[in-house]
């Protein structure tokens, strides 16, 4: 079977447990998020609230011998063939729900710096996202001017919003200026920002894995219904890790929306939703067929593949595998484009995954 080589817009970086308490003051690192281990749930502690995640055994089981250590990753890599990444974190998405504005600001603060020195200064293959403040948009404006000196090409925003604070509202317009001005990526990663486990009954564990999904929807809906990629037409925005099948269909439904529901709709846009979604609107997934076929079928290209490691939900041990099953008999531009060239062509990087 040939190898076929791919970068990936969607992984992770594991943070070591002290990522915030050796590098904030006690009265500041004593309140950054942490994690116990109970029998079967993980608790989490961040600024006093506790939140309970269920363990799986099998999570830890799974956990790719690179998911700690940048130099086994990279061998990981070499043998899944993922040639570059785009790595989210791990602990630091529970850095969204800080409301205190000094806490929030420093954490991020600190966990961005432990990224640039750990990771980005450190290799060229793995490229960590920045974290941003939600507590204070000035604050998340400074970091988004301090991180791009710093070489990030990515900074992330959690898909849920606290009540009121909605993405399509005027008060995020200085963040999103300043994004587009430092050419960052916008990525939003999906079960961010809310719980995740909503539903307890029957089919609970499905449910709740699509739970996580729809808010990436709502992301999209609101920035380019509310105007926001309108006004800002170089701001591209990721949803990593929703499948992007759902894409060009909501990109019909909005235009339907914005064409029949016409005396409503404000503000005007300069172009059709479904433009502004094909121009400035990206996504990536693991393993769904749809989001490849959708590229043939509907034309919407700015679809990234994604290795989710070392989640259990990506594709560590089983790389190749599904790589063939998803572009075998795709044609060959499609196949390029959503394994390696919507990546670089995101990333401004040029090509540099290995052709066998
Ligand atoms: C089986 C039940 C119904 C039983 O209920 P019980 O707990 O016994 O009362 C329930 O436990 C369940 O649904 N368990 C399945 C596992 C799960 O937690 N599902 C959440 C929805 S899926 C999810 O949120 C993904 C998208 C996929 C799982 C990992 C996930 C939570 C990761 C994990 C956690 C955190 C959030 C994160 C990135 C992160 C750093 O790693 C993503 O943002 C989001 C992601
Ligand atoms: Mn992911």
């Amino acid at each position: 079977m040939t190898k076929i080589w791919v970068n990936s817009g969607d992984s992770h970086v594991m943070e070591p447990a002290d990522v915030w308490t050796e590098r904030l003051p006690a009265r500041l690192g004593a309140r950054a998020p942490r994690s116990e281990r109970g029998e079967k749930y993980e608790m989490l502690y961040i600024d006093g609230e506790r939140i309970d995640r269920q363990l799986g055994d099998f999570m830890d089981a799974m956990r790719p011998p690179g998911a700690w250590d940048l130099k086994v990753r990279l061998k990981d890599l070499d043998q899944e063939g993922v040639w570059s990444q785009l790595a989210f974190p791990s602990m630091g998405f529970w850095l969204v729900s800080i409301t205190d504005r000094e806490l929030a600001r420093e954490t991020v603060r600190a966990w961005n710096d432990w990224a640039h020195e750990e990771i980005l200064s450190k290799n060229k293959r793995v490229i960590t996202t920045a974290c941003l403040s939600t507590a204070d948009i000035d604050d998340a404006v400074a970091e988004v001017e301090r991180v791009a000196e710093l070489g990030f090409k990515a900074v992330f925003l959690p898909c849920s919003t606290r009540p009121g604070e909605e993405y399509a509202l005027e008060r995020w317009e200085p963040l999103w200026t300043a994004v587009e001005r430092a050419g960052l990526v916008l990525g939003f990663h999906i079960g961010t920002g809310a719980q995740n486990v909503v539903f307890r009954g029957p089919g609970g564990a499905v449910v709740n894995y699509m739970e996580t999904t729809y808010p990436g929807m709502r992301v999209v809906s609101h920035m380019v219904a509310g105007g926001a990629l309108d006004r800002h037409p170089d701001l591209r925005i990721l949803i990593a890790e929703g499948g992007a099948g759902w894409v060009p269909a909501i990109g019909d439904r909005m235009d339907e929306a914005y064409r029949q529901h016409g005396m409503f709709v404000r503000p005007k846009l300069s172009r059709l939703p479904s433009e502004i979604i094909r121009q400035q609107v990206y996504a990536s997934f693991q393993h769904d067929k749809s989001s490849v076929e959708i590229v043939e079928s509907t034309g919407y290209r700015n679809v990234m593949w994604g290795d989710d490691y070392p989640h259990l939900e990506g594709t560590y041990g089983h790389t190749q595998s599904t790589l063939h099953d998803l572009f075998d008999g795709v044609p060959d531009d499609i196949r390029e484009r959503v394994t390696r060239g919507t990546f670089n062509e995101l990333f401004r990087l040029p090509d540099q995954t290995p052709q066998e």
